[in-house]
């Protein structure tokens, strides 16, 4: 798709790194950037989103360079879609839409399609009601009952219902299935570890050089979908079970977040967490805030997590392991791609694995405490 990409600077944030990243997403969905229009204002527009002079310019731009697509960086409402798609006779996606484009592209396993299409039709479902009361509003005005417009978007909101039921039933099959692979795999292994990070991290690329697997590692924004999960020997650490997830971004959807729950429950059951991180990107303390406030909405955020700070061949920083005021792991410096800092992520592995207490035990010492306690005790 021929694109020129649209951001507003509200004075919040860096705003040429998050225009880089929607041109990178642009890309990642199979787009060619064509031009970047870049505004300034207090709000948005109602109308338009942005204000009619930047419309304008927007217009030319387009029409420049024959573009067929035009992307904001920002999540429009149904209306500003319409009123722009209007105005400029060409596509408008907003971010949210084309993440969700990318993520349809992406996913390979069944269910990863099912839960993409889930977020796929709550979004439509979201615009329809959009369109509804615009169309309701003006029938009212005119006085008119009934019409085409109507029917037709009854019918399309009864047949998304019920696709989503469909979709939600089976969804539900996937979930059951999980649960039982999840005890199937974790019974009788060590710490459980889980990858997160913003995309483009390196976390396939860390997690092929702990698993020795061959996970898809791109430099394409959310390469990886689903959750891959591996036992991993480590000496002195014993079995380790190793997951890899989806990249995390700012302004991630949350249809995506919800119909990725499954997937991420992954996430949640895990004993600590390597938060990786690209520590030669300019906005590396950003993707850290967004990659911990996804987290708290998949209600992963009291897990124990350690930074890794990867790509360190790109930045002035050394190998190593670095401790909090307690003496806790707290940071680890790694370069997934060259290899550097591999040895010491292994000895905090081995470390983290001698302080874990496994679940058994955890669960039999909480039976000896309650055994214990006068309060549960009969007479
Ligand atoms: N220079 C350098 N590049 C790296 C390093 N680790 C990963 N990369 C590159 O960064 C890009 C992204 O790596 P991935 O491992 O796919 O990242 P990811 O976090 O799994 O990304 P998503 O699955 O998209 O969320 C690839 O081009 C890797 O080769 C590193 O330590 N140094
Ligand atoms: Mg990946």
């Amino acid at each position: 798709m021929r694109t020129i990409i649209v951001g507003l600077n509200f004075g919040k944030g860096d705003f040429d790194a998050s225009m880089e990243e929607l041109h990178l997403l642009v890309n990642s969905a199979g787009g060619e950037v064509l031009a970047a229009v870049a505004g300034t204002r207090k709000a948005p527009d109602a109308k338009l989103y942005i204000g009619s002079g930047k419309a304008d310019e927007v217009k030319v731009e387009a029409q420049i360079h024959r573009a067929d697509c035009i992307v904001f960086n920002h999540a429009i409402s149904p209306a500003q879609q319409r009123n722009l798609e209007e105005f400029f006779g060409v596509r408008v996606m907003d971010r949210t839409a084309l993440i969700l484009d990318i993520f349809a592209q992406r996913a390979k396993s069944h269910e990863g399609k099912l839960q993409v299409e889930m977020a796929q039709l709550e979004y439509m479902q979201s615009r329809l009601t959009g369109l509804w009361t615009h169309l309701e509003r003006q029938r009212g005005g005119i006085g008119i009952r009934g019409g085409m417009g109507e029917s037709q978007l009854e019918i399309d909101k009864r047949l998304i219902s019920e696709r989503r039921m469909k979709l939600k039933a089976e969804l539900a099959k996937f979930e059951r299935q999980h649960k039982t692979q999840r005890l199937a795999r974790t019974r009788g292994t060590g710490l459980n570890i889980s990858l997160v990070g913003y995309t483009n991290a390196g976390k396939s690329t860390l997690f092929n050089h702990l698993t020795s697997a061959k996970t898809y590692a791109a430099d394409q924004l959310f390469a990886t979908l689903d959750t891959t999960t591996r036992k991993v020997f480590v000496e002195g650490a014993g079995q380790l079970v190793v997951s890899d997830t989806v990249g995390f971004v700012r302004d991630l959807p949350h249809q995506l977040v919800a119909a990725f729950r499954a997937t991420l429950e992954e996430t949640i059951q895990a004993d600590v967490l390597l938060h990786v991180v690209d520590a030669a990107s300019s906005v590396r303390m950003e993707q850290i805030d967004e990659v911990n406030k996804v987290l708290k909405e998949i209600e992963a955020e009291h897990i124990h997590q350690i930074l890794i700070w990867n790509k360190i061949d790109l930045t002035a920083h050394e190998a190593g392991i670095e401790r909090d005021e307690n003496g806790k792991i707290a940071r680890i410096y790694i370069s997934a791609k060259t290899g550097e800092g591999m040895a010491q992520l292994r000895e905090a592995l081995v470390e983290l694995a001698e302080n874990h207490t496994p679940d058994w035990k955890r669960e039999r010492e909480q039976a000896n405490e309650w055994a214990n306690d006068p309060r549960f005790r009969s007479n």
